[in-house]
């Protein structure tokens, strides 16, 4: 018998992903066409609430909540494409840990669990201007971690990412997916300008051209230009899916974990939602090529998960309308004549 290859299990996986459950998706259609307000007048809230019906496979409700950060350090530091050092992945750790961050207080406001995952932070992947980012092993190994952090009845999975380094991540993958240039995917992070900015490019074209031979295959791909937050994300997505499990997407590295997945299946993350588009500049043509809208556009760039805890609070709020509305006939008001 052949060997396995640590990506078997994700292949057949992403092969065999469960469709829209179409009986939920009607009888919600259904109670939203009976709720009392004009056909349509909930705007977005209408198609979040189907949304929710579709991939929970039950009438949309959102009780347990969860935001997923993962954090990971990268290789890719050492070409000096961040104004901050890999230091601050980890200290950043520990400010979630001690209610300190962005993340801590919007969780606390919306009403979210907040789990924290952190990555192997003292073994940063490799360089991958000059090596594949991770092994198969450890990619595969990562991923299957990423499946896990859905457990414990979660209904809405907010994913969320910590790294220093990961926006020059998030471009290459993203310019190893489409082309375009470097620069097209290349923005300014936690704030490169001028020379370090020129740097972060140099380092994408750099990479993409050092592995181009090996991007064909979008797993390949992931564990020769991503990270461990990357793959983590990734495997997220996949067993939310399986689980049935509504997903938000936050800023460009999370969505460009994503993005992998849509490269090797299309539907792959049809079950997901772009929480918001962030300020980074590669993000929105990031979103452009999914074909998808984001709720939110708040100017937002810190990650953390944050868009995609605020966007929760409009899921939560569709939900609750979906549900707690009276039809007009239980209200006794007129219809349309
Ligand atoms: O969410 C975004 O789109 C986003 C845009 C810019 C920066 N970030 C965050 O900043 C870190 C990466 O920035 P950098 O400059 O070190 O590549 C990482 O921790 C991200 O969560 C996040
Ligand atoms: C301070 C800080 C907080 C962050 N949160 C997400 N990415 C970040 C990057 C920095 C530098």
């Amino acid at each position: 018998m052949d060997a396995q290859h640590p990506f078997d299990d994700f292949r057949s996986l992403l092969e065999a992903l469960p469709a829209a459950d179409t009986p939920a998706l009607a009888a919600a259609r259904k109670r939203n066409s009976l709720l009392t307000k004009p056909e349509g007048a909930l705007g977005r809230l209408e198609e979040i609430a189907m949304w929710l019906a579709a991939w929970s496979g039950r009438a949309p409700a959102v009780h347990r909540p969860m935001v997923a950060v993962f954090a990971g350090n990268h290789g890719i530091a050492e070409e000096n494409i961040s104004p901050f050092p890999t230091t601050v992945t980890q200290q950043m750790v520990g400010n979630f840990e001690k209610n300190g961050a962005a993340i801590n207080q919007i969780c606390a406001t919306v009403d979210l669990s907040l789990k924290v995952f952190d990555l192997a932070l003292d073994y940063p992947t490799g360089n991958i201007t000059v090596e594949p980012a991770l092994s198969e092993r450890d990619c595969a190994a990562t991923m299957a971690y990423g499946m896990e952090s859905v457990a414990g009845g979660v209904d809405l999975l907010c994913l969320g990412e910590m790294g220093i380094g990961n926006t020059t991540i998030a471009a290459a993958l993203c310019y190893g997916l489409y082309g375009g240039s470097a620069a097209d995917w290349v923005g300014p992070g936690t704030g490169a300008e001028g020379e370090m900015l020129e740097r972060k490019i140099a380092a994408v074209e750099k990479a993409v051209a050092f592995h181009k031979d090996h991007l064909s295959d979008p797993l390949e791909l992931l564990r020769r230009l991503g990270g461990r937050e990357f793959a983590a994300i990734a495997g997220a997505i996949i067993a939310a899916r399986m689980q049935k499990v509504p997903v938000l997407l936050d800023g460009f590295a999370v969505t460009a974990a994503a993005a992998v997945l849509k490269a090797a299946n299309p539907s792959a993350i049809d079950h997901c939602m772009i929480a918001h588009v962030s300020a980074e500049p590669g993000h929105l043509k990031l979103i452009q090529k999914l074909g998808k809208t984001p709720l939110l556009a708040l100017g937002m760039r810190l990650g953390e998960g944050t868009g995609a805890a605020l966007a929760a609070s409009l899921v939560k709020s569709a939900a609750a309308c979906h549900t707690g509305m009276a039809t007009f006939e239980e209200a006794g008001v007129s219809g349309r004549v």
